[in-house]
């Protein structure tokens, strides 16, 4: 049975090279979950009979369009706009659109492909999705920044709905680009807000869903961390990125006892001994829209270097890498576990490359991946969909309390399935497992589909 199901996954992995030669961040997204359910399939051969993965690996639509706008300076552009409907098993399509220059399909294509066994694991009824653009707000208006949500609204809004397909922010998307997207989308169908979640807390969205992802990168670590008896107070922890998930990480790891000593973007990183302030970052990133550099203009301990955070060469006990894909190396790996480094818990989606993520499974660095470690934001967002339909609005003590439950069971649905299929520690196969148990059964009962 054992060499039935290797079979299966090296056919699989074949044709996804064959039909999608040119996809190489879906190909390393695809490939590390597909070894590591490779028990779950000798388990439950008609998974295999089903071909399950066959069909989970295949998105049930993705769309391209054409997204024309005008810049300040009266010159026409087009972009190219993209929304990939990975899998509706268990709800509607759910995630974020990223506004990127290095959008393409294959970025989406991965980062929906991960969204179906996150979402599953947050317990919630949601699919999985993803969209975006290769439009770059930086250095744009908002008059530009409008212009660009209401074209790409003007042709995204005929493909989703409140129970069809629901869609938020991710990188370069926040409550300005929701707010305007909301907008053009309402003046096109009339008010429903329940087509799109991270909005404004005046139409509609929920309180602390700017906080969650950040907040539950920190909660889930947290019962990461006590899972081995050890405990977050004290540690000395490497942030990357300055960004919504960096900065709600940064505030509740701080809270927690932990001292984070550095913060990033993609030109350079800033490092403080002294610990990092929050309310700096936020001024400058929330408020400035400015550059992670001119931290160091208003604290004087701080040292700015361009470059990569992961090449700073300091002691540190914990790396929470929070800005994008593929930003950690083996080789950066291997300087991380020489400084000291016991866990690492993924703010950002696949921010560690497969060299890195055997350097630190071959070190005994405790692993939460990102399908586990940020799903807090897409959990919010389910109960940012639960309120818009309820037409109530929960406090924010309710939705933190609920967000935190959600991010301890993420932990121990992993450590269970670890446990299950007796893999020692490896939150990353034991994530895989459990997100994806649940999307198969609901493909199993739901036939051929
Ligand atoms: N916003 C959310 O609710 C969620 C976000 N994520 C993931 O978290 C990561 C960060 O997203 P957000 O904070 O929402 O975006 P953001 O747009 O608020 O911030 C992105 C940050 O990453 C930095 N960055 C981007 N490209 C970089 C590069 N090539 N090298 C170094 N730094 C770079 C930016 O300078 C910025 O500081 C992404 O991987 C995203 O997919 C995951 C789950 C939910
Ligand atoms: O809140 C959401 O629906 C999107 C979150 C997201 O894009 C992600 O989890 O990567």
């Amino acid at each position: 049975m054992a060499e039935d199901v290797e079979a299966y996954i090296k056919n699989l992995k074949e044709t996804i090279s064959q039909r999608d030669p040119n996809q190489p961040e879906f190909q390393e997204a695809v490939f590390t979950v597909l070894d590591t359910l490779k028990p779950v399939l000798v388990k439950h051969p008609e998974y295999v009979k089903a071909n399950i993965l066959g069909s989970l690996v295949e998105p049930e639509r993705a769309i391209q369009f054409r997204v024309p706008w005008q810049s300040d300076d009266g010159a026409y552009h087009v972009n190219r706009g993209f929304r990939v409907q990975f899998n509706s098993a268990i709800g509607p399509y759910k995630g974020g659109l990223r506004l990127h220059p290095s959008v393409n399909l294959s970025i989406v294509k991965f980062l929906g492909f991960e969204q179906i066994l996150k979402n599953s694991l947050t317990g919630l009824p949601i699919g999985g999705g993803k969209g975006g653009s290769d439009f770059n707000p930086k250095g744009k208006s908002d008059s530009e920044i409008m212009r660009f949500c209401q074209s790409f609204m003007t042709e995204l809004q005929r493909h989703i709905g409140p129970d069809l397909d629901v869609p938020a922010g991710d990188i370069g998307v926040g409550g300005r680009e929701i707010g305007y997207l909301y907008g053009q989308y309402k003046r096109l169908n009339g008010s429903q807000n329940g087509i799109l979640t991270g909005k404004g807390l005046e139409y509609g969205g929920s309180l602390a869903r700017t906080e969650a992802t950040g907040f539950g990168l920190i909660y889930y670590l947290d019962a990461l961390i006590k899972g081995q008896g050890d405990s977050l107070k004290g540690k000395k922890v490497k942030i990357s990125g300055s960004g919504n998930v960096a900065i709600y990480a940064l505030k509740k790891a701080t809270e927690n006892g932990a001292k984070v000593v550095t913060v990033s973007d993609s030109n350079g990183y800033v490092y403080d001994e002294n610990g990092i302030d929050l309310k700096t970052v936020q001024q400058i990133k929330e408020v400035e829209r400015g550059r992670i550099k001119e931290y160091a203009d208003k604290i004087s301990t701080a040292k700015y270097s361009e470059g990569s955070v992961w090449d700073l060469d300091i002691d540190y006990d914990i790396a929470l890498p929070c800005a994008t894909q593929n930003e950690i190396d083996g080789k950066q790996a291997a300087l991380a576990i020489k400084d000291g480094v016991k866990y690492v818990a993924e703010g950002a989606n696949m921010p560690s490359d497969s060299d890195a993520i055997a350097a630190y499974k071959d070190n005994n660095v405790i692993y939460g991946p990102a399908k586990a470690a940020n799903a807090g934001g897409v959990a919010v967002s389910a109960l940012e969909m639960s309120q818009n339909s309820e037409r109530l609005s929960w406090s924010f003590d309710d939705v933190d309390s609920r967000l935190k439950d959600i991010m301890e069971n993420i932990y121990k649905m992993s450590d269970d399935a670890d446990k299950e299929y007796g893999l020692e520690k490896d939150y990353q196969a034991g994530a895989n497992i459990a997100g994806f148990e649940k999307v198969a059964k609901a493909m199993l009962a739901q036939g051929l589909v």
